[in-house]
Parts: structure tokens; C-alpha cells; sequence
């Protein structure tokens, strides 16, 4: 079966004064081929730390993750990742920057070609291809992050704070732009994400993790990524259920960050 189970994962980091700190506890979820899930909760409950978990990049203390079957031993070219600053190459060019997958790859130059020519039409660069990175706007800069990523073919795409770094009305069009790449291309996204907004408008399944240990407190499904593919995400903002939703989580947010503040000042 294709898709991504994170299976039972808890991750334990060890400190040099001896102590330790548990990032995540007995996380387990399923994840269908096609999924769009957006990951938030507060600072600290281990979002960051379960998406690299995913992408191979650490090892957990328990769990595994299994991806199209096989277990994650390490970072593999079908979990691609989009950070929140694009880690572009500033020396080369857009078209050198997307085509680097396919060329490392060996793809035959006219395959590779005519893939970056339509990934760049996808993300609406083809004007910029022969722009240097250095050139473009941040905007800009995560599109070619993005087109990147795809360019690779990966089956799942995990994104950290992808639009964390862009001015409100630009992260608004690439919000819109997410959407359409994932109703094209019909890749299973995760999206971590600090903003509610965000979370809401981009997760059919919206996840609010916990913290200490990092844990998922709870789970929704939500119509409101289905209804902004092709839409004005403003107008899908203006739906009651998204405001009802909103604040809901809002406050279960805020009451766990509280909480965390509680915590410190009695511990202090
Ligand atoms: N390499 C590490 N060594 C020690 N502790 C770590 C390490 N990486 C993360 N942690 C701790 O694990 C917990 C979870 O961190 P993580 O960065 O995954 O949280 P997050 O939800 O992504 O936070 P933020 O929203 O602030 O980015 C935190 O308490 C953090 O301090």
C-alpha cells in the first residue's frame, strides 16, 4: 500500500548535562497516498522534530516510519522537503536550480528539459529561468523551492514553515499556489505551520500537537483546503465553520501555552 505510517515514534535528546528532553511520545498516525496534512501546535511540541523524523534526516529512539512499505532508514529522493528559507543554490540559475535533481539523476537533457519547462509554467516562473536566485524576491525564491522539490518526484513532500518567512499578501497567492500543486500533482503533503490561518486553510486533516512530551492533542478534517483549490481563499475565510474552527483552536493553543508559562515560572 502506498502511503506514510508513522508507527508508535518517541524521540528522546540527550543532553550534555545529563539530563534529557522527550520531543515526541508514542506518535502514531496513518497517512493515505494524496493526504494534505497541516501540522501546529505550540513552540516546543516537537513539530519540526517529527518531520525530519519523516525525512530521515534523525533516527527516533522507538517507531519506525514506513514509507510505500519499505522502513525509513535515512533520507530517500520520494520524501522530498521545502524549508522555510528555499536552501536554493544562489550561484546558479532557476532552470539550474530545479534541473539539478534530474541531472544528478542522469536524465537524458531533453526529458529534464522539458520537466523544469513545465514545473516553471506550474509555479509561473518561466519568465525568470534565467534568473539568478539572487535576483528573485522570496516570493519567488519558494516557488523555485517548490518546483525543486517536485522535480524530483517525490510521493510526499514535507514542508517546514514554508511561507513562514513571506510578507502576508505573498503567502496568501503561494497558499493558493500549495493547493493547486496538491490537487495536480495529487502528492501527500505535510505542512508544518505556526499560523492557524494557515493550518486551516491548508490541512483536509489539520493535526494540534502538544508539548512534554510532544504528542498529538487532537486531530480534525476539514472541508476548507478542498474548497480554496481554484478559489479565493479569502472567500473560503468567510465560511462560519472557519471561524468557529478558528477559534477554537486558538484558545486550545493559547491554554497550552499557558500552561507551558506556568510551568517555567514555577520552575524558575
Ligand atoms: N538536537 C536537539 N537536542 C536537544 N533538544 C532538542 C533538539 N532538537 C529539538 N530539541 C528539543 O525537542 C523539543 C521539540 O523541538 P522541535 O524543534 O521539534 O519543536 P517545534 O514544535 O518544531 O518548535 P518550534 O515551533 O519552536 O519550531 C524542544 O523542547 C526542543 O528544545
Amino acid at each position: 500500500m502506498s502511503g506514510l505510517l508513522i508507527d508508535n515514534i518517541s524521540m528522546r535528546f540527550d543532553l550534555p548535562n545529563g539530563g534529557s528532553v522527550q520531543a515526541l511520545k508514542n506518535v502514531t498516525l496513518d497517512i493515505k497516498s494524496g493526504e494534505l496534512l497541516s501540522v501546529l501546535g505550540p513552540s516546543g511540541c516537537g513539530k519540526t522534530t517529527l518531520l525530519n523524523i519523516v525525512a530521515g534526516f534523525l533516527a527516533p529512539t522507538e517507531g519506525q516510519v514506513v514509507v510505500n512499505d519499505h522502513a525509513v532508514k535515512g533520507p530517500g529522493p520520494e520524501r522530498g522537503m521545502v524549508f522555510q528559507q528555499g536552501a536554493l543554490f544562489e550561484w546558479m540559475t532557476v532552470r539550474e536550480n530545479v534541473s539539478f535533481g534530474p541531472d544528478m539523476k542522469k536524465m537524458p537533457r531533453i526529458k529534464s528539459v522539458k520537466i523544469v519547462d513545465r514545473l516553471l509554467e506550474v509555479v509561473g516562473l518561466q519568465d525568470f529561468k534565467d534568473k539568478a536566485v539572487y535576483e528573485l524576491s522570496g516570493g519567488m525564491q519558494q516557488r523555485v523551492a517548490l518546483a525543486r522539490c517536485l522535480a524530483n518526484e517525490p510521493d510526499v513532500i514535507l514542508m517546514d514553515e514554508p511561507l513562514g518567512a513571506l510578507d502576508a499578501l505573498t503567502r496568501e497567492k503561494m497558499q493558493s499556489l500549495v493547493l493547486d500543486l496538491w490537487k495536480e500533482t495529487g502528492k501527500t503533503i505535510i505542512l508544518i505551520t505556526h499560523s492557524v490561518e494557515e493550518a486551516l486553510l491548508l490541512g483536509e486533516r489539520l493535526l494540534v500537537m502538544a508539548p512534554r512530551p510532544g504528542r498529538i492533542h487532537k486531530e480534525y478534517r476539514l472541508p476548507f483546503a478542498e474548497m480554496g483549490v481554484g478559489a479565493d481563499l479569502r472567500a473560503v475565510k468567510k465560511h462560519p465553520d472557519y471561524a468557529k474552527t478558528r477559534e477554537e483552536i486558538l484558545a486550545m493553543i493559547w491554554e497550552m501555552e499557558e500552561e507551558i508559562m506556568g510551568r517555567t515560572e514555577e520552575s524558575a
